[in-house]
């Protein structure tokens, strides 16, 4: 084995030098305290569950899954999102009816396998919220609202939320192609973004004129929220009409929080998820490229757990959020304190105090430094304690 390959990480496991590390850590501590005030509560889920049970609920295609055998020869996986260990735990162990509905947050890494170098990350943190056991179009408008407020604390400029509904592109989509299989077809096209395969593939189904322009204006909808009349054309079943209801309300209730500036209707979204059902979202920031968070309504997930719930949520990705930030990677300001040995007591005490009035003090015996003046330089601040010259 060459020396090198020791050295190598998995396909798409990152570092995180103290920089970076302690870039997120702020950003973190300002979420935080944010969806604190908005009431939610912080927990933690372990990085390991069962396939069976969080693994195939995740909604995660199978082939990004990292999976393990533990010692009795059960499958584990390496959690590929957060909301689904959430579920588990809130469908097993937070049933009180009195604490309803649930308000969780978490702060967590999760992990999805790559299948080349495209530089994507396989292990990822994630900040989020989930909304669990209320229904009503008020806890999606919560969702979106406190999106706004966290990007507001930790000041991206510019961000827009991108507002769709999964289970209006589906109602359409099967009016039109009649057959599950070929709408899932449909939805991919839209899930990779991918407009022209989508036109390409609508034109080869041969429909009839109307239907199909039905399909194409789909990709219309998407801007203002004026561009809801023009998606009141195109369903017709009770489903489709419900779903454009959902998103009236959403916005009468967004207007109530002040933030449609920040929101545009995009009835295109078809999410990496498959277990939203309803008001689904993506947030874009900054110059970064895929969305730096995504959420929505997921009302049948609680199935998988045997549980009727109702719930929404959202995830933000912190590098993300950090790139839109436009990071640079600086770390915050330490004083030095250099002693030499006859005065090391002397040192220890000062440094202690200026601990205590809350800086952030290295204590460096000068006979440990190779390179003197390289290691001052790295500090605002430095006290000396030595006696002889330097
Ligand atoms: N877990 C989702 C985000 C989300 C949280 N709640 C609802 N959706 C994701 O990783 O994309």
């Amino acid at each position: 084995m060459s020396k090198l390959f020791t050295f190598e990480k998995p396909l798409g496991m990152r570092d995180t030098l103290p920089a970076l590390y302690e870039a997120k850590q702020t950003i973190k501590k300002l979420l935080a305290s944010e969806i604190n005030s908005w009431g939610y509560q912080f927990m933690d889920t372990p990085t390991l569950e069962y396939y069976d049970t969080v693994g195939s609920a995740s909604a995660i295609l199978d082939h990004q899954l990292f999976k393990l055998l533990d010692q009795q020869g059960k499958t584990l996986v390496l959690r590929p999102d957060m909301t689904a260990p959430i579920a588990r735990v809130a469908a097993s162990q937070m049933e009180d009816t009195a604490q309803q509905p649930l308000r969780l947050a978490y702060s967590g890494n999760v992990f999805r396998a790559q299948q080349n170098e495209a530089g994507k990350p396989a292990e990822f943190e994630q900040v989020g919220v989930e909304c669990i056991g209320d229904g009503t179009i008020s806890a999606d408008a919560e969702m979106i609202a406190l999106l706004v407020s966290l990007l507001k604390k930790v000041n991206i400029q510019p961000f827009t939320i991108a507002v769709g509904h999964i289970g209006f592109v589906q109602q359409l989509f099967l009016e039109v192609v009649k057959t599950e299989e070929n709408a899932e077809k449909l939805g991919r096209f839209l899930y990779e973004k991918n407009y022209v395969g989508y036109r390409e593939y609508v034109k080869s189904l041969q429909l009839d004129s109307k239907e199909e322009q039905r399909l194409l204006t789909l990709l219309q909808v998407r801007g203002d929220y004026s561009k809801i009349e023009l998606a009141q054309t195109l369903v017709e079943s009770e489903e489709g009409v419900q779903a454009i209801e959902e998103l009236q309300q959403l916005w009468t209730m967004l207007e109530a929080y002040g933030v449609t500036e920040f929101v545009k209707l995009d009835l295109n979204i078809v999410s990496h998820m498959s277990y939203y059902t309803g008001i689904l979202f993506e947030v874009y920031a900054g110059n970064v490229g895929a969305p730096i968070g995504n959420g929505g309504r997921y009302n049948q997930l609680f199935e998988k757990f045997n549980k009727q719930k109702p719930a929404t949520g959202f995830g933000l990705y912190l590098d993300r959020l950090l790139d839109a930030k436009g990071y640079k990677g600086e770390i915050a300001p330490r004083s030095l304190v250099l002693f030499s040995k006859d005065r090391k007591l002397e040192a220890i005490q000062y440094a202690q105090m200026k601990r205590n009035d809350g800086e952030r003090v290295v204590v460096q015996d000068i006979d440990g430094l190779q390179h003197i003046e390289a290691c001052i330089q790295q500090y605002e601040t430095v006290y000396y304690f030595i006696d002889r010259e330097v």
